[in-house]
């Protein structure tokens, strides 16, 4: 595309050059000949400082903020980088959205497991979807494929490729895990969104927003922008969203218009009714935690609103084996199961539910994300892990920049509040799940929280590759 095209569409001045333009990145590493850099002033760096190396990769063209002095290639300014970024990658794009039916997910916890049911039971109905979640991106042929960066939603012009992408492969419809980072800092502006889901709103994050008005109002904006709104009636601030002209909600509350009742819990999965607008109807879902019930009628109110008959989607839910790395169980004596649970909530439940169907001990292996990924929620962590398992491990889970001692001493500082004795730092995760697998009895439980199925372990400025699930295997095989 021309630049001048490009900019056009966008309302802004026209420059003398008009060069072809075959990308657009905020990344100055990522820069290729043709491309537009766009200088983001962020919350570590400024963008600005390296114009340079973009000019040296071969920018065609620099749109910043604010920059002092003179350059070779076109300089554009522009009051918001970010909002520059996603419109340019939306127009690049040619605004793929506008070609799918969108289904948005937002919410503190239950964001992947709902996409990838509204996925399957898209999927089941013979419609072709996609999928972009923390765990990767999936074409409609069922494969998938992992992101370069560990994000759940990945910057503008990576989300609308990929967009672009599905809409090339013949996907009709896309189910679109949206964060509240992705929201704040714009990466998902243009995104055309017909269904939003709001799964549900507890302190996380709260060192990038503020406080948890910041947070709701982070999330908001995916119910703001949707066209049709799903919303979880069990959640004090999903409530907060039903003046949403267009919505209906789910829950367990009597007044839910999507509700589940009559729930029952067994080894095999969940089975419950629904009471609905379109009916009364059964469901098994071949799926550990009550909490599933909230995803499975979240997916299901979308799913029925994008034209998919009950029949069918009972039959999809039936069928769904689950999300990669949650409470995903890899053997049973001892029972050995990985979980993504990394946020006390979560973490919290997801022990909640494994005790019942423990009949000997249950252990957990669990760490703390390094760099500026909310220490806050260290010590909290710690106390969730001893005051919930009979045994916890701290160890390590991506300390990135931050000192591991450092975060393990925070974890052991909110597991000693309790005075149990019952905990135990090893750094090395490897080692970690080793004990704990080698020292569980037959009939106890080992949850190895947080990693699920993340493809690497960032330690200091190291990636390594990382596979919990063949860490698991492994240290029972020994
Ligand atoms: C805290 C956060 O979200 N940061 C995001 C933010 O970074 P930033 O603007 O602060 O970037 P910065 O590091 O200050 O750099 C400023 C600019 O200089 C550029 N730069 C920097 C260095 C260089 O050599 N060349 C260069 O061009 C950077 O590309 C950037 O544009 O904007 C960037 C561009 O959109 C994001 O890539 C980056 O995500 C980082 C990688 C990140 O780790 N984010 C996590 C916390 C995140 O977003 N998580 C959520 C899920 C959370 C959850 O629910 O669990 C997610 O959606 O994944
Ligand atoms: N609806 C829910 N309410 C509370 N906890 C949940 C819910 N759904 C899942 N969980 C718990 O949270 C963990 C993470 O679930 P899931 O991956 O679906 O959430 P998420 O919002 O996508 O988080 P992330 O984006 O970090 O993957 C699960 O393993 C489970 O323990």
């Amino acid at each position: 595309m021309k630049l001048h095209d490009l900019l056009l569409s966008l309302n802004l001045p026209l420059p003398a050059e008009n060069p072809d333009v075959t990308a657009v990145t905020h990344n100055s590493a990522w820069v290729k000949p043709g491309a537009i850099f766009v200088a983001v002033r962020g919350l570590k760096t400024d963008g600005h400082k390296f114009i340079p190396q973009a000019l040296e990769r071969g920018a065609v063209a620099v749109v910043g903020e604010g920059f002092e002095g003179d350059l070779p290639v076109p300089y554009l300014q522009v009051n918001s980088a970010r909002h520059a970024l996603a419109d340019l990658a939306c127009v690049l794009q040619n605004h793929p959205s506008r070609e799918l039916q969108v289904v948005g997910i937002t919410g503190t916890d239950g964001k992947s497991t709902t996409s990838w049911i509204t996925y399957h039971l898209l999927q089941a109905a013979g419609k072709a979807s996609g999928l972009l979640s923390t765990v990767g991106y999936k074409t409609p042929d069922g494969v998938l494929h992992h992101f370069p960066q560990h994000l759940t939603t990945p910057d503008s012009p990576e989300i609308q490729s990929l967009l672009r992408e599905l809409v090339s492969l013949g996907t009709t419809h896309c189910v679109l895990e949206t964060s509240s980072h992705a929201l704040e800092l714009e990466r998902v502006r243009g995104v055309q969104y017909q269904v939003g889901i709001f799964t549900n709103l507890t302190p996380e994050h709260l060192d990038f927003h503020g406080d948890m008005e910041g947070y709701f109002q982070a999330k908001r904006k995916l119910i703001d922008r949707s066209h049709f709104a799903v919303l979880n009636q069990d959640d004090p601030y999903a409530r907060r969203l039903t003046d949403h002209p267009n919505h209906t909600t789910f829950g367990v509350s009597p007044d839910a218009q999507w509700r589940a009742i009559n729930i029952e819990e067994e080894v095999s999965g969940l089975k419950f009714t629904v009471v609905s607008p379109a009916g009364t109807f059964d469901v098994v879902l071949p799926m550990i935690g009550q909490f599933n019930v909230h995803n499975a009628l979240a997916a299901i109110a979308a799913a029925h609103h994008l034209g998919i008959e009950i029949p069918v989607l009972q039959q999809g839910l039936a069928s769904f084996e689950g999300v990669p790395g949650r409470m995903q169980i890899l053997s049973s004596t001892p029972r050995v199961i990985v979980d993504f649970a990394h946020t006390p909530p979560s973490l919290e439940k997801a022990l909640e539910v494994l005790r019942p169907s423990t009949p000997g001990k249950l252990w957990v292996v669990v760490g703390s994300a390094g760099g500026n990924r909310d220490p806050l929620k260290r010590a909290p962590l710690g106390e969730v892990a001893s005051r919930l398992a009979d045994q916890a491990i701290f160890t390590e889970e991506d300390c990135r920049d931050t000192p591991i001692e450092e975060i393990l001493r925070e974890m052991e500082r909110g597991a000693s509040a309790l005075d149990k004795n019952n905990f135990k730092s090893i750094a090395d995760r490897r080692e970690a799940i080793r004990f704990a697998v080698q020292h569980a009895a037959d009939a106890d439980t080992v949850l190895l929280a947080g990693k699920g199925p993340e493809d690497t372990l960032e330690r200091a400025t190291e990636i390594l590759p990382w596979n919990e699930v063949e860490e698991a295997l492994q240290a029972l095989s020994l």
